[in-house]
């Protein structure tokens, strides 16, 4: 399959079992940055895997649209490609830079500031303060927050989280954009405008991963599809074919 394309990146026999039941969040990531193990186990046995033995390969061009059922591993799939994560056993190669990812679930530090929280996921993402601040007007300005960029994120809407974290994500350009069930959540008007930036975004990146719950959303982006269900690869192929065999 895809024997035109260049390959970019690839999972092989990853296999992700999470150390204990804990939320991900920014901090988190940071404290564990040098130390990916400790949100994850070596152990073989305790636990149910969160990804069993899955193998993919990426190839340049591709937008892939990764879809299963609450708790099929689509997330901790997300973090192993963007690096947040650390496979306990198998290998994970990217020939591309750190991969951004865009994910409600994992970043906003819920009691800081959308600005603080823009400084922070920049961070996150390896961009120095500079580069950080030559992005903070288009930020705000896409997100429509206003002055509510002050408040504490835990005082959001879940629309408004929404804005902001796809807002952050991408007005940076990374070869590789992963998108974590954002899009799906917004208003139609937002939803509209987050299509067109995605558009020009795409143009420019190299790989895209796209989860979402939603059938349109996969159908209209995507030119590959991956069913995952308990941690597995049940099918990969084309949209088509997968979101027939997913419903
Ligand atoms: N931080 C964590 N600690 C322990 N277990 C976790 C953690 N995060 C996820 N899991 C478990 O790993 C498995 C895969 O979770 P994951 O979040 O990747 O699924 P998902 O497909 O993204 O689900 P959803 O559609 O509900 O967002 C689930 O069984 C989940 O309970």
């Amino acid at each position: 399959m895809n024997n035109d394309k260049k390959l970019v990146v690839e999972l092989e026999n990853v296999t992700l079992k999470y150390a204990q039941s804990t939320s991900f969040n920014l901090k988190r990531f940071f404290l564990s940055k040098h130390e990916r193990k400790r949100v994850v186990s070596n152990s073989n046995a305790s636990r149910e895997d969160a990804l069993s033995d899955v193998s993919i390969k990426f190839y340049e061009g591709d937008i892939v649209g990764i879809v299963g059922r609450n708790g099929a591993g689509k997330s901790t799939i997300c973090k192993v490609l963007s690096g947040v994560l650390e496979p306990t056993t198998g290998k994970f190669h990217s020939n591309l830079g750190i991969g951004a990812l865009l994910s409600l679930k994992s970043f906003f530090t819920k009691e800081l500031s959308g600005l603080d929280n823009i400084y922070l996921i920049g961070a996150l993402l390896g961009k120095n303060k500079k580069e950080i601040e030559d992005k903070i007007e288009d930020i705000i300005d896409f997100s429509e927050l206003g002055d509510s960029i002050h408040k504490p994120t835990e005082t959001y809407s879940s629309g408004m989280v929404s804005r902001l974290a796809f807002s952050i994500a991408t007005s940076y350009r990374s070869d590789i954009l992963i998108i974590d069930e954002v899009l799906s959540v917004g208003d139609k008007y937002f939803k509209e405008k987050c299509n067109t930036r995605m558009k020009s975004i795409m143009k420019e990146s190299k790989l895209i991963i796209i989860v979402s719950h939603s059938d349109s959303d996969i159908k209209n982006m995507c030119n590959r599809a991956i069913y995952l269900d308990k941690g597995q690869v049940i099918m990969d192929g084309s949209v088509d074919e997968v979101m027939n065999k997913y419903k």
